[in-house]
């Protein structure tokens, strides 16, 4: 019953002591109570004098109080292990984010990562809000009431203990059709979310082709999925909550004509009586309790496994680690020497035996057709895929010490990267160039948004470098996204090393052009990869890689490949044919 994966999260072991202890000191209260009410009661049938009501009704009170105390010690014990942990999940989800580099969001879908950050963590928290405290209490309180009783009236404590498996038999039912109904809501909400969020990000591109209308009715069905999912669930715990209540009143009720039975043959006094009958529903509320908040717990659960399903999802890492790595100079080298690349599950190597050399401030050209590997070797030079383990020497050297892999902090805190689509997030334009920087000054920000070629831009706005832009700001067009990236990148000096990843695919040839001119002024003091489908790109680089499925099939300055007549002019070829084509 108990959650398996709760026994991994940091301190919990404690947590379960002192609820466990404020749980036997709870029963004892209600006992108490329970005593000094029937006590008080007793005293009023039997009209005795108002003074032997003190002692009853102040203890009562005093209990009363002390139960309520410690249910409060309790939740904000476990409201503070709760936030506690989320936080932690929280930044370890952010570093495995950050571990496993933009193929995480492939992996897992952009929408269910969103989601997951943001309502999974809540979610999670209500779980461990509840689902702790809950369960010790279920697991504790109602044996110590039933042993008390057991020992002012055997025959009571006998039926309540009968009912008890009745009613956890229910509940295991119940429970296990709503652990699989909730497991279908589950998945039906991380597709809703993905579909939601690809289509708020493909809106533009949907309403050029006309298709809104149609995703809207995707958008629609998928919903209604998740909805009617909701409501299977909904009805379960309906039915979970209506089974349990059914069961305990009439436990309550068994137990309440047998006293009275009792009451009238003698053979239990007015005193044990009441109190069997104010602690029965005392007995039953513990696994109500958990009942009642099983269902509304079941999403925080599944949360938390997906959290841990991406937490244990194995990173790259490093066997060799690089020392003596200060930054990428000038006289620096990489040798690339037989380097593989399998994705998990794929049957075929992505990358193929590829060999290559290159020193200080080369401008690499990384050229090929869709699917030729260009974007797994910017992952793999960037550390977050790591090459296939090999028996001869290592795939990688870097200033001469041999690694198995590139996920190296010495490495990747000189690494800057540059997508397609750069994210930009709600703020300041400054606050997102300083992304990589968050303390630079604001001379620094003015002169990387020079160099990046935003002055124009910038000045146009009436509140400059504090104008707010991403999700809620000012919209910006492609071009400036790639702008306020590469700033992003000049900002901070020790980034050396530069990946751009087909970063003006989407931008019209004007822009780009406009971007090239910026772009190449930054290229000569830092080692640039540059994935590109752009021909016209080459005449900017110093070296160029020709990939075709997953292999380096050319290799050399524009100009050698030029001469060759190779796999490089047939690719120049086939564009043109395409582009006259067109
Ligand atoms: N996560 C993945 N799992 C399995 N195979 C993958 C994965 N990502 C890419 N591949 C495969 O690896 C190969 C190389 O893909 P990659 O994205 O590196 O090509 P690319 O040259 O960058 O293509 P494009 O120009 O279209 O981006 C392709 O066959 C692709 O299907």
């Amino acid at each position: 019953m108990f959650d398996q994966q709760l026994l991994s999260i940091p301190g919990i072991k404690k947590l379960i002591g002192k609820l466990s202890g404020l749980a036997v000191l709870q029963a004892l209260t209600i006992v108490l109570e329970a005593v000094f009410l029937a006590r008080a009661l007793v005293v009023v049938w039997q009209r005795e004098k108002i003074a032997a009501l003190v002692v009853p009704v102040l203890s009562f009170f005093v209990f009363f109080a002390l139960r309520y105390l410690i249910t409060r010690i309790e939740s904000q014990i476990t409201d503070n292990f709760a936030d506690h942990a989320v936080d932690q999940l929280k930044e370890q989800l952010l570093q495995q984010e950050f571990r496993l580099g933009p193929r995480m969001v492939a992996d897992v879908g952009s929408g269910h990562v969103v989601t997951l950050a943001l309502e999974g963590l809540n979610q999670v928290q209500n779980y461990l809000d509840l689902i702790v405290l809950k369960t010790i209490n279920m697991a504790i309180i109602p044996w110590i009431i039933v042993a008390y009783i057991f020992f002012v009236d055997w025959l009571s404590a006998v039926i309540l203990l009968l009912m008890f498996p009745v009613i956890i038999l229910f509940m295991v039912i119940l429970g296990l059709s709503a652990k699989s109904k909730s497991d279908q809501q589950y998945a039906e909400f991380k597709q809703m979310a993905n579909v939601f969020v690809d289509s708020i990000r493909g809106l533009k591109t949907l309403k050029l082709f006309g298709l809104s209308k149609k995703y809207g009715d995707n958008i629609y069905r998928v919903s209604e999925n998740y909805r009617k999912s909701t409501m299977s669930v909904l009805k379960v715990a309906l039915l979970s909550t209506f089974a349990l209540d059914f069961f305990t009143t009439i436990s309550i009720a068994i137990v309440a004509v047998l006293l009275g039975q009792a009451l009238i043959v003698g053979s239990i006094g007015l005193l044990p009586a009441l109190i069997i009958l104010i602690l029965c529903p005392d007995y039953f509320f513990p696994v109500r309790d958990y009942g009642d908040d099983y269902h509304a717990t079941l999403d925080g659960k599944n949360a938390l496994t997906e959290i841990n399903r991406i937490l244990v999802i194995p990173a790259p890492h490093s066997e060799v680690p690089l020392v003596d790595f200060q930054n990428w100079a000038k006289d620096s080298q990489l040798d690339v020497r037989d380097l593989n690349f399998t994705y998990p599950q794929a049957d075929q190597p992505a990358l193929s035996d590829l060999n290559f050399t290159l020193h200080g401030d080369s401008n690499v050209g990384i050229i090929g057709k869709s699917g030729a590997g260009k974007s797994t070797l910017l992952n793999v030079l960037g550390g977050w895929l790591q090459p296939d383990a090999t028996e001869k020497d290592q795939p990688l050297v870097v200033d001469g010490q041999a690694v198995d892999s590139l996920a190296q902090p010495a490495w990747q805190k000189h690494i800057s990267y540059i997508p397609q689509h750069p994210y930009i997030f709600a703020g300041t334009i400054a606050q997102n160039v300083a992304f990589y920087k968050p303390v630079a000054d604001k001379a620094a920000i003015q002169q990387a948004v020079h160099q990046a070629g935003l002055d124009k831009f910038i000045a146009e706005l009436p509140q400059g470098l504090e104008t707010v832009i991403g999700e809620g700001g000012r919209g910006i067009s492609g071009g400036q996204a790639q702008r306020i990236a590469l700033a992003r990148a000049l900002l901070d000096t020790e980034r050396t090393i530069l990946l751009f990843d087909e970063p003006t695919a989407h931008l019209d040839l004007e822009t780009e052009y406009e971007l090239k001119q910026i772009m190449t002024k930054v290229f000569h003091n830092h080692l640039v990869f540059f994935s590109t489908h752009r021909l016209h790109w080459v005449s900017a680089m110093d070296y160029v890689l020709v990939m075709d499925q997953g292999r380096i099939v050319e290799q050399g300055t524009p100009a050698e490949l030029k001469q060759k007549n190779g796999v490089y002019q047939e690719l120049v070829n086939e564009i043109r044919g395409e582009n006259n084509a067109e």
